[in-house]
């Protein structure tokens, strides 16, 4: 028996005034796997994501989450349903330490009207899992610094582990890796691969090593629809995504 796919994407199709920016797509993410989503530029990639997390509702087609559908939910009823994403533009609090950024995130799917702090007593159940996340991100070390001091890598790191708050059975991670150094890049791609245990990872990436690395699948978009899917060795070797990604890369 085939075990049900982590995440679906049934034609789903997403149009602004008549422009097409994702076109009847259909995607089946497995249980357990990485999968990387990449294409060129303006191919789609932000809005599939923005579709599959519930901040755009579609124009047209279905997303379910291990079967249920979710395309009608808001995103913190999807957060809740198991699907965590982060975001291409850092959406942590500059002026909190990394530990508040962490226990704000993890206090806030409980409703606390009027408050964005609670009790010590009611925070202190929280502290242990603050403790887990630090250490799995790596910033032991930094978890008293405000994340405004932080380096882009760091922030990133912090991101990620905002995201494992929610405890995600699927995680969306876009651009991990973007605009750092090698170390960076090295660190957070060990990162992935960690968080990525006992769960589903889809990730939009440009640094075709860090998807090579990474990747079980990955799924090429273009112009909005899917042009190629498959292992790395596969797509990258389809002369059609050639010319549409990897060529525009090597030049
Ligand atoms: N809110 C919007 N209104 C109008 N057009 C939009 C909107 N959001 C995205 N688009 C258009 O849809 C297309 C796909 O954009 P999208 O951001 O999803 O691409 P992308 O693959 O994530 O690109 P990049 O790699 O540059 O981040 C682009 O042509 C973009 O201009």
């Amino acid at each position: 028996m085939t075990a049900l796919p982590a995440l679906q994407a049934v034609g789903l199709s997403k149009e602004f005034r008549g422009f097409s920016a994702t076109k009847d797509v259909n995607l089946d993410i497995r249980q357990g796997e990485i999968h990387a989503v990449i294409g060129p530029n303006g191919a789609g990639k932000t809005t599939l994501f923005n579709l599959l997390s519930g901040f755009l509702r579609p124009s047209r087609g279905e997303v379910r989450l291990f079967g249920e559908r979710i395309d009608t939910l808001a995103p913190h009823q999807i957060v809740r349903r198991g699907l965590s994403r982060s975001f291409q533009i850092s959406s942590v609090f500059s002026s909190l330490s990394v530990r508040e950024n962490l226990l704000a995130a993890l206090q806030s799917p409980t409703p606390l009207p009027g408050q964005f702090w609670s009790s010590r007593r009611k925070l202190a159940p929280l502290s242990g899992r603050v403790d887990e996340i630090v250490a799995q991100v790596g910033l032991e070390p930094l978890q008293h610094r405000l994340a405004a001091d932080l380096s882009h890598g760091e922030k990133r790191q912090l991101e990620i582990g905002i995201s494992l708050t929610q405890n995600p059975r699927v995680l969306l991670l876009d651009e991990p890796t973007s605009g750092m150094g090698s170390e960076g890049i090295a660190r957070v791609t060990q990162l992935v691969r960690e968080v990525a245990a006992g769960r589903t990872v889809v990730l939009v990436e440009h640094n075709m090593s860090v998807v090579s690395t990474l990747a079980d699948r990955i799924t090429v978009l273009q112009y909005g629809s899917v042009l190629a899917s498959g292992s790395y060795q596969d797509v990258s070797r389809d002369p059609r995504v050639i010319e549409a990604y990897l060529g525009e890369e090597s030049e």
